[in-house]
């Protein structure tokens, strides 16, 4: 019979049935398999039947990479998957996970936590679509986003990938979903896997589950909660997934109550697929099976045999792929993993690639690579960093509020601390490299000096000093109107941002009491959640906390000088000292700085 899998008018069960009564084994575990790019070449892919490839954090074609070399890439490994025996299309997946991070010029939108700050579902779709454009402009239809962790400890090193240490405000901004992957029509069908159409990418919320709630936040540690706590603080954002269509969901490094999510049946297999009826496809993380042991890798055959059990569908091995396919092989052949959960796997693999339409269009589609860094979603994302900043302090007890900023001043303006002129601090993590970068040449933005400058009158004068010294400003104090001192954390991604003691990095705290001490002025903060702040915030006129902004420094600007008013809520409880932590809203002891839900408000002037 002519191949009905290949028919797309067949019905997508009828499309699944056949196709999958047609694979070898070796087909099977092939379609299970994701490599690092690194590793994908097209004779690889089709020798081995791989069903997917990732771009790991940083992994480009070449640095600064135009889309088109990203397209050539992709569709080169496609070709390897479409001249296999049954041609099944290889999907591509990266982290886009505050824009396409990892590709030169994309847009960098702000990251999550200050997502959060904006309360503005609707702002997050539209995020969402944008980030799909950019990400098709690469030839690529699967991205790993949204994190939908709820992090309940800001000392773990992910917290800005977290929207909120809220469930429901969590479960409100996984509206991102519906604009990366389509909104489900009236009348479609909720719960399944949908993706409208070839601007969309298929999209996996992570990590599953608790990746927010581990001791002390420490990193892929242990999440310690009664069956009840994981529903009801982890476990909610991913209804709202799985009800607006997502195609994947990722399991996390993290344990609950001891067992490694990894191989934990019950929750993935039970519950996810189950309970909650997910019917697309289950991806582990990066060597997630590897590090179900300890010390990780130690029992490669064990790890394969409790992660796919577990209900894994999908692994990101993403080197050894022939110990993983020989090692899957061997359980399959000698019935320790029936052919039964081969099939579930797979299944579920071939339904996200019908329903994304993957074959139909297995290839980029040359006429979007325009999309990446258009200005039309650099002018989204600053509108995402204007609603995102959070005021917290706006004039001394008794003084007048010295927001919104004069954009004449007739002494100048002092503008100091470092991260006022550092494109890849506003940035943070996951931008060009995993871990971030620092300066101004890592890919196309505006630092929020380059705002400041924009945004006075012309013949203001802005003068810059990251670290200005005391003879400096006992001299010119009486120049200057105001002073605006922007410090922060660097970049840091997973484990490297695991933090014990929060504190603002040095200089920071020294610019501020140095310039503050001496001169009116407004201190924004950049980091990727709250920073020890008491010693140093009665010194300071007013106070902003700027988050993550990305590459539209401007938006800074737009508030700081009144354009737009402030508007961003707290998505995170500002705490007083390291000391009360965890402490969220809601706990019984809550002593914060600053309440979840705070946030002052000016309007545009
Ligand atoms: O980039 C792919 C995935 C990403 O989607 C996950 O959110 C994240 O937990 C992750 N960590 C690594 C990773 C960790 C350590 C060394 C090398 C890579 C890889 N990945």
């Amino acid at each position: 019979s002519a191949d009905r899998y290949k028919d797309p008018s067949q019905p997508l069960n009828t499309r699944i049935d056949d196709l999958l009564g047609r694979m070898t084994l070796a087909e099977k575990i092939g379609q299970m398999s994701q490599i690092e790019r690194e590793k994908a070449t097209p004779d690889v892919i089709n020798k081995y039947f791989i069903g997917s490839v990732l771009s790991g954090g940083g992994s480009v074609p070449e640095k600064n990479a135009p889309p088109e070399a990203w397209v050539g890439m992709v569709n080169g490994m496609q070709s390897g998957a479409l001249s296999t025996r049954l041609g099944i299309p290889m999907l591509y997946g990266i982290d886009a996970v505050h824009g396409h991070g990892n590709v030169y010029k994309a847009t960098i939108f702000p990251h999550n936590v200050g997502l959060g700050c904006t309360r503005d579902p609707e702002l997050a779709k539209r995020i969402g679509a944008a980030v799909a454009l950019e990400v098709r402009a690469t030839g690529i239809p699967y991205i790993f986003a949204p994190c939908v962790a709820v992090c309940r400890d800001p000392r773990w090193g992910r917290c800005y990938e977290s929207f909120s240490e809220h469930p429901e405000l969590v479960q409100n901004m996984t509206s991102i979903i519906s604009g990366f992957q389509g909104e489900i029509p009236a009348g479609g069908t909720l719960g399944v896997p949908f993706m409208a159409g070839q601007r969309n990418v298929a999209a996996c919320s992570k990590h599953y589950v608790g990746d927010g709630g581990t001791t002390n936040g420490i990193n892929e540690n242990n999440t310690v909660a009664t069956f009840h706590e994981l529903l009801s603080i982890h476990m909610p954002p991913y209804y709202n997934a799985v009800i607006r269509g997502v195609s994947t969901v990722m399991i996390s490094y993290s344990s609950w109550n001891g067992l490694k999510m990894h191989a934990n049946r019950f929750l993935i297999t039970d519950f996810l697929k189950k309970e909650l009826r997910f019917r697309g496809f289950v991806i582990s993380d990066w060597q997630g099976l590897d590090r179900i042991t300890t010390p990780e890798h130690a029992d490669y055959i064990l790890s394969i045999k409790l992660g796919i059990l577990a209900g894994i569908d999908m692994v990101m091995i993403p080197f050894n792929y022939t110990e993983f396919i020989d090692g899957l092989t061997l359980l399959v052949n000698n019935g320790t993993i029936p052919m039964s959960r081969i099939d579930d796997a797979v299944r579920r693999i071939l339904r996200v690639k019908f329903t994304m339409g993957l074959f139909e269009n297995p290839y980029a589609d040359p006429s979007l690579t325009g999309e990446l860094g258009k200005q039309e979603h650099r002018d989204l994302a600053r509108e995402a960093v204007r609603k995102s900043l959070v005021l917290l302090k706006n004039g001394k007890p008794g003084d007048k509020p010295l927001l919104p900023l004069p954009k004449k001043a007739y002494g100048g303006i002092l503008v100091a601390g470092s991260h006022a002129n550092d494109l890849g601090s506003q940035c943070g993590g996951w931008t060009i490299t995993w871990q971030g970068l620092t300066g101004n040449n890592l890919t196309a933005g505006t630092t929020i000096l380059d705002g400041i400058k924009r945004a006075v009158v012309p013949g203001t004068d802005v003068v810059y000093s990251e670290n200005p010294d005391a003879g400096f400003i006992q001299q010119n104090k009486a120049r200057f109107d105001y002073a605006i001192v922007v410090v922060g954390e660097p970049p840091y991604a997973e484990t490297f941002g695991d933090n014990l003691n929060l504190t603002i990095p040095a200089p920071g705290p020294a610019i501020i009491q140095n310039v503050c001490g001496s001169i009116k002025c407004v201190v924004v903060i950049v980091s990727g959640r709250p920073l020890v702040l008491e010693p140093y915030i009665n010194t300071m006129n007013a106070l902003v906390a700027a988050w993550l902004p990305g590459t539209e420094g401007q938006g800074v600007a737009d508030v700081l000088f009144g354009d737009y008013g402030f508007t961003g809520k707290l998505s995170r409880t500002w705490f007083r000292s390291v000391n009360q932590l965890p402490m969220n809203v809601g706990d019984a002891r809550y002593d914060p700085l600053f309440p979840f839900g705070f946030g002052l408000e000016t309007q545009p002037s």
